[in-house]
């Protein structure tokens, strides 16, 4: 069986990428996460930006050097001052260090801040990159409010962390050690009984630095429980409306806003003791460094010149030490952010090897098969949701899961093929595993044993664009998006001509509702595609999925929306387009699908019969009772002598089939087909 798709890899990188960890960061990264030590990923970008932060910081030093001068100038200022000498040189000095430390300290901030956009535009690329990426199965035990706290606020916070906490801690702790030092050359002792009344201030300052670690992860657990409270909500809006639940939900998310809004009183409750605790030091020692100067200057052991410097030292170090202090509180919660956004960069990415490498093989120009082939292959599949993809994450990096109980299996021991052209159906109880096969086509999820191929080719061994390039899908909940009409159609298929965009909005059926919208193709639609109707989203995503000329053409309930007038259209359009591809559509409608080429009956996760509406109806007895039950609810509701339009909700009169096959009692009579 030879397959006329080929994928040629070529290596595009056309998008500025930030920086990914290295691939080996993977494992061993995750192993450093479960041992508590620090996050990898984002320090790791953050290293990618040392020397922008660096030069900040040796431009902050620089300032701070001239800070540190200004009360020296000063008390030379007032030495030659005493002793009636020109000030011109003195006071020059001393604008000129004010200047050198405005000038620094304002290039500085702008260095700092710039290193921190960066580092935060990296973790933003990463996180958005591996977020889309991810592996379904892991990505939907997310909450996506969680989500979108942990991509949008916790890498502002992990950005103040790793650029200006980071900043502040070096260069205010210079300040400090720089004060101390010119202190302890002006006056040991003096220095001595500072250092003791600053020292019981900044041990107190530590502990409390703790705590607000401590209280900041809880604080940052709990607006991402607010935030994903809200999303949630927000997200079944109508459903929240229609089931009078405004005020239910109200209380429930306020007790989550209320736990948010306690553990960040306590945040800054702790954060406000840093002042008073480092200002009570600091006016400690002052007290005891004006009491001991002045009887030190009245005895003449200590020069006037000298104490007002000692003094002014003290006060240029409040500032800086207190800064030191909220910089520790600011990096510890920092911290917290970091690791939760790191926490997201481990989440288990989708792809293998063939993915994992940059090339990015482009979807084939053509995705036709030739008419002799299979289009798509099933062999003895066996799968279960949290089977082998989940225990084993990112390409089997994961652990193992040991001897952890087997989930039950959702599909077992499936196989079956479908021709390169026709339309195939499968069909089955609700639960069955129809949408679950239309999954492991997209390789959403990994095989617990068995293959899929696609043109003949092991989907394993292909790399997902191509798989995907060749697959269209339309899925049960109809994914239109926020943007413009012609952008959900060409959503798979950017570089489309107008000729066909206006091909697939006909054959889907879109042209009379296009040409009503007030900007045509240009109309914006809302989220999740509101504007339009439920089948003309269903519809949208239909052309969209054609456009793409796939070689298979996935439909899982793309007709349910449907009214029947449209649904005979659009089983019309089908028709053509199965001459040129293989459609396999799921079907709970059997209507829709007794002309189909082919039907695949589903039944608690195995094939129970394969074959055309006629066989089936005669030899499978589960097939039988689907189409039957619905034959008679068609029968009934056609006979309602009051129906104002007459029309039965099956294909046919009363006594008839969809397929005009007579029927008597429920039983089909004869079988044209
Ligand atoms: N993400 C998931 N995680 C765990 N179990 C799942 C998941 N999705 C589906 N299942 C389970 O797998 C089984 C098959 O689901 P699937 O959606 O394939 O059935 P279906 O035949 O398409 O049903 P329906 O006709 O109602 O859409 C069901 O028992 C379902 O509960």
């Amino acid at each position: 069986m030879s397959s006329t798709v080929e994928a040629k890899d070529t290596t595009v990188s056309e998008t500025p990428r930030a920086e990914e960890p290295p691939e080996h960061l993977g494992p061993a990264h995750a192993r450093r996460r479960r041992g508590g030590t620090s996050p990898a990923a984002v320090w790791y970008l953050a290293r990618r930006h040392r020397g922008l932060l660096a030069a900040g910081i040796v431009i902050g030093l620089i300032g701070v050097t001239a800070q540190l001068a200004q009360p020296y100038a000063i008390g030379e200022l007032i030495k030659q001052a005493a002793a009636n000498k020109p000030l011109a040189t003195a006071v020059l000095i001393l604008v000129g260090l004010f200047c050198v430390d405005g000038a620094f300290s304002a290039l500085q901030s702008y260095l700092i801040g710039r290193a921190g956009e960066n580092v935060v535009y990296d973790v933003r690329m990463l996180l958005t990159r591996r977020l889309l990426h991810v592996d379904l199965s892991a990505y939907s035990k997310q909450q996506q409010g969680d989500v979108l706290t942990r991509t949008v606020s916790d890498t502002s916070l992990a950005k103040i962390a790793l650029s200006q906490s980071l900043a502040q801690l070096v260069i205010n702790g210079f300040t400090v050690a720089g004060g101390v030092v010119v202190m302890f050359l002006i006056d040991v002792w003096m220095m001595l009984i500072t250092l003791a009344c600053l020292g019981i201030a900044s041990g107190v300052s530590l502990m409390l630095a703790r705590s607000v670690r401590r209280a900041a992860v809880v604080n940052r657990e709990d607006t991402s429980a607010y935030g994903s409270d809200v999303q949630r909500a927000l997200s079944a809006l109508p459903t929240v409306k229609a089931s009078r639940a405004e005020d239910r939900e109200t209380n429930r998310i306020g007790l989550l806003a209320w736990r948010a809004r306690n553990s960040g009183v306590r945040v800054n409750g702790l954060n406000a003791l840093f002042m008073p605790a480092m200002n009570v030091g600091t006016q400690a020692a002052l007290a005891v460094v004006v009491g001991v100067g002045m009887t030190r200057v009245t005895r003449g052991t200590m020069s006037m010149a000298d104490l007002t410097a000692f003094v002014m030292y003290l006060f240029y170090m409040v500032s800086p030490l207190v800064l030191f202090f909220l910089a520790i509180g600011q990096f510890q919660q920092g911290r917290a952010a970091i690791r939760r956004v790191d926490e997201l960069t481990t989440l288990p990415q989708e792809g293998g090897v063939l993915d994992r490498m940059r090339h990015r093989p482009k979807p084939p120009s053509t995705s036709s098969l030739s008419a002799d082939q299979d289009a798509v292959e099933f062999r003895s599949v066996h799968f279960s949701y949290g089977g082998k993809d989940e225990k084993n994450g990112e390409g089997g990096e994961g652990s193992s899961g040991g001897d952890a109980q087997q989930p039950a299996e959702t599909l077992s021991d499936v196989t079956f093929s479908v021709a390169a052209r026709g339309m195939t159906a499968v069909v089955g109880p609700s639960g069955a595993g129809k949408t679950t096969l239309f999954q492991l086509i997209e390789r959403f999820h990994a095989l617990d044993s068995g293959s899929i191929t696609v043109g003949g080719k092991d989907i394993e061994t292909m790399p997902l664009s191509t798989l995907r390039g060749l697959v269209g899908y339309v899925q049960q909940d109809t994914a239109a998006m926020r943007g413009s009409v012609r952008d959900n159609v060409v959503y798979a298929t950017p570089d489309a001509s107008d000729e066909d965009v206006r091909q697939v909005i006909e054959l889907a059926g879109l042209t009379k509702v296009v040409s009503e919208l007030p900007q045509g193709l240009d109309t914006e639609l809302g989220d999740q595609g509101s504007g339009l109707s439920g089948g003309q989203r269903q519809r949208l995503c239909i052309a969209r999925a054609l456009l793409q000329k796939p070689a298979v053409l996935l439909l899982d309930e793309a007709t349910s929306h449907l009214d029947s007038d449209s649904e005979r259209e659009f089983r019309e359009t089908l028709r053509k387009v199965s001459a040129r591809c293989a459609v396999i559509a799921i079907a709970h409608r059997i209507s829709t699908v007794v002309d189909a080429d082919m039907i695949v009956v589903m039944n608690e996760g195995r094939v129970q019969a394969v074959g055309q509406h006629d066989e089936l109806m005669k030899r499978d007895a589960l097939y039988y009772r689907l189409a039957n039950s619905q034959l008679q609810a068609a029968t009934s509701t056609a006979s309602w002598p009051t129906d104002p339009t007459g029309m039965p909700g099956f294909a046919g009169a009363a006594g008839q089939n969809g397929n005009g096959t007579p029927v008597h009692n429920g039983t089909p009579v004869g079988g044209s087909r």
